[in-house]
């Protein structure tokens, strides 16, 4: 069984790529960044360890690699494989789509098996959006040929992977704790399952339970910690202030999935400890940098933010917090982060009640609008210097 994977990065090495290496599937990752794919060539192996007491280490072996911009390579890789993931951030899989769309027309002209494409990103609908992508590549019958051919089932992934200062460039440290769930509803018959993945026959609580709680939750932590000078996520969370509005934001999210899903409230509540202790792990060095990034994405409507804010309201709760952490947000600054030095020249440029509008599409009239911008206001005389 192959299975291809765009994106050799933190999630890909230390989560996607060991548990499709576990289950048997041979590992071809997909990446644009030559150093890494010269490496993972060269050694077709590299190690996984986890940041726990006892480091414990895994070895994934007999991987290979492509590179990312040789559409005609990647196309090729796409023909062959069995399975095709992706965890390389939800605003880069509209270039990737072209090679995986001309994988697609040659595996059909060769008549080939079924193909599953799951797209591991932080975002709602991520394979649904990789579809639509792709479908742009394709002409309308080759997009007819793909139905019940080809697979997009949507996926949840959760595991925190820092950004990696090892000595050994392949080596990837990762928390212990992970969860994989996908839409069975949207497979095709005959998938040769992947070892710790939770297959669900719909998926929308389990991506809202976990973007709106480990994401939402993890995004406060860094913008509340940057406007204290705080440089990572275990430095913040060292602090009780931080951790109290942390624990209220996910509070407030948790209200919204237990109205919205009926979940058992004293489950969430320990679903929601169990994340602030997953924060505060001591074995991993996370920086608020890497969590707070891009923070136009964190800021649009369908993300970790808005999305959860406007359904409560819309439920009648009223968020307090959630505005907080959308104004803290707005103050985030990092030069080598284009998203959010574009934020900071946007409030300078048209004022904040503007930028708030722009990044979050909450119309100036809405009652969360005002809530923000005020937030924002005496946040940002707070922040350090
Ligand atoms: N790190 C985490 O804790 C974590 C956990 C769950 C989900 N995610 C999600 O996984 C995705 C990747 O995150 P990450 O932390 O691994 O980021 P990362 O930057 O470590 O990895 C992304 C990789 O994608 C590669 N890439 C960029 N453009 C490409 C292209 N056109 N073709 C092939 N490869 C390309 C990059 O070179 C990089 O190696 C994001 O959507 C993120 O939200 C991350
Ligand atoms: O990857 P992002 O930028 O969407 O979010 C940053 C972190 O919150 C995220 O990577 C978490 O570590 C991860 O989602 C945990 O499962």
């Amino acid at each position: 069984m192959r299975a291809l994977h765009f994106g050799a990065g933190n999630i890909g090495r230390g989560f996607i790529g060991l548990l499709l290496s576990n289950s048997g599937y041979k590992v071809t990752f997909s990446d644009v960044n030559e150093t890494l794919v010269g490496h993972l060539q060269e050694r077709g192996a590299y190690t996984v360890r986890l940041a726990n007491e006892t480091q414990d280490e895994f070895h994934v072996e007999g991987v290979s690699a492509i590179l990312g911009k040789q559409i005609d390579v990647v196309a090729d890789a796409v023909a062959e494989a069995d399975l095709v993931t992706t965890a390389v951030g939800v605003n880069i899989l509209k270039h990737i789509a072209e090679g995986i769309a001309r994988g697609i027309e040659r595996r059909i002209e060769r008549g080939a098996q079924p193909l599953h494409v799951i797209a591991c990103e932080n975002a709602i609908g991520g394979s649904t959006q990789l579809k639509e992508h792709v479908y742009s590549h394709l002409s309308e019958a080759m997009q007819q040929r793909a139905e019940g051919l080809i697979a997009f089932p949507d996926a949840a992934v959760d595991r925190i992977v820092p950004l990696q200062h090892n000595e050994d460039p392949l080596e990837v440290t990762v928390e212990p704790f992970y969860e994989w769930v996908v839409d069975e509803s949207q497979m095709l018959p005959g998938f040769h399952r992947i070892e710790g993945v939770h297959y669900v026959d719909h998926l929308e609580p389990y991506i809202e339970r976990k973007l709106f709680t480990v994401n939402t939750g993890h995004c406060s932590a860094a913008y509340l910690g940057f406007i204290q000078g705080y440089s990572t996520i275990q430095e913040a969370m060292a602090h009780e202030d931080i951790v109290k509005q942390v624990e209220q934001i996910m509070n407030e999210t948790g209200a919204l999935l237990v109205k919205k899903y009926g979940f058992d409230s004293a489950e969430h509540e320990r679903y929601i400890h169990k994340i602030l202790d997953r924060f505060r792990n001591p074995y991993l060095t996370d920086e608020v940098t890497r969590v707070g990034r891009s923070p136009i994405r964190k800021l649009s409507s369908n993300d970790r933010l808005v999305r959860p804010a406007m359904q409560a309201f819309d439920l009648g709760l009223h968020p307090v917090y959630l505005p907080k952490a959308m104004a803290a947000a707005f103050l985030f600054r990092d030069e080598a982060d284009q998203e959010s030095m574009d934020i900071q020249a946007a409030v300078s440029r048209e004022g904040i009640d503007k930028a708030i509008t722009r990044y979050t599409s909450i119309p100036q009239e809405h009652p969360l609008h005002a809530s923000i911008a005020a937030e924002y206001e005496q946040l940002k005389n707070q922040v350090h210097s």
